[in-house]
């Protein structure tokens, strides 16, 4: 049943075995809807997996995915993109042949209507429906500070403008919820000051709900109001992210050990 002001989403007992790996074991979690929540761990914790899980790239061994009342587990990725599940990877993984519009373009098809006959013929209404979807797409750019990097090819744009843009192509997927997998990895402490407060606006303008991979403790402070901490494929803690700096089990398996910030 959805839960209009609860959780948006809910997994219970999430467990990915890898042959005889446990890389995540029967982790409960919960994302309160409008919130932005932190994964955090070290190397090998089970944090991508997880969103591979919420994302369909995986099938959990056992164990269920609620989104906005909706089982996933089971359901292909285009079905949970549909859903309303965006996402970047820890490696951009943009079309770097095509330029930024295009990439974000190819986020937006999921909504468009248009069939493939009315694509092939392109009736007026399909011309309307693309006229109107670039528009989209250029106001997209610009919400996320690509003003005058339409036509420029995505493989060309400096660093952070694409990890902006696979920002722009997940929100073009019409998410409510957005996974943002290690988004400000090679940023600099200006670029990441930036992201922190566009993250803080997309939740707030586009009533979002965010759940972010991160390692640097900073972005975490600066962003979540609530982290999850994964070790070797377990939830080993839960919290605001004071709470979890102050937590003796995270200290000795992840922030004693190098973790940034
Ligand atoms: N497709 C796969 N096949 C086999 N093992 C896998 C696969 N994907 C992940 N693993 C293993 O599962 C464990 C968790 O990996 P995962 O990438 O989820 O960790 P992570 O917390 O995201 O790490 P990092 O911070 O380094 O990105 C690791 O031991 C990894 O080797």
């Amino acid at each position: 049943m959805t839960d209009s002001s609860g959780d948006l989403l809910v997994a219970t007992r999430v467990r990915k075995e890898f042959g005889g790996l446990v890389a995540s074991n029967d982790i409960d979690f919960a994302i309160p809807r409008g919130s932005i929540v932190s994964l955090i761990g070290p190397n090998g914790a089970g944090k991508t997996t997880f969103f591979n899980q919420i994302t369909g790239v995986y099938q959990p061994t056992s164990g269920s995915i609620v989104f906005d009342g909706v089982e996933v587990v089971g359901k292909p990725p285009h079905a949970i993109v549909e859903l309303g599940i965006g996402r970047t990877f820890q490696n951009i993984r943009l079309f770097a042949q095509m330029t930024a519009i295009e990439n974000v373009l190819v986020g937006m098809h999921c909504r468009l209507s248009s069939g493939i006959i009315g694509s092939i013929v392109r009736t007026p209404k399909v011309r309307r429906e693309e006229a109107a979807a670039h528009e989209r797409a250029r106001e997209l750019l610009v919400y996320c500070g690509l003003p005058r990097r339409h036509e420029q090819q995505a493989g060309s744009l400096p660093y952070g403008d694409q990890r902006r843009l696979e920002v722009a192509r997940a929100l073009a997927t019409g998410p409510k919820l957005l996974l943002l997998d290690e988004p400000t990895a090679g940023m600099n402490p200006q670029e990441t000051a930036d992201f922190i407060a566009f993250v803080h606006r997309v939740r707030d303008e586009k009533g979002l709900t965010v759940l972010l991979i991160e390692h640097d403790m900073k972005v975490v402070m600066g962003v979540s109001e609530r982290c999850t901490v994964l070790d070797y494929g377990e939830k080993i803690a839960e919290g605001t992210p004071a709470e979890i700096q102050a937590n003796e089990r995270v200290i000795e398996a992840y922030l004693g050990k190098g973790a940034t910030g």
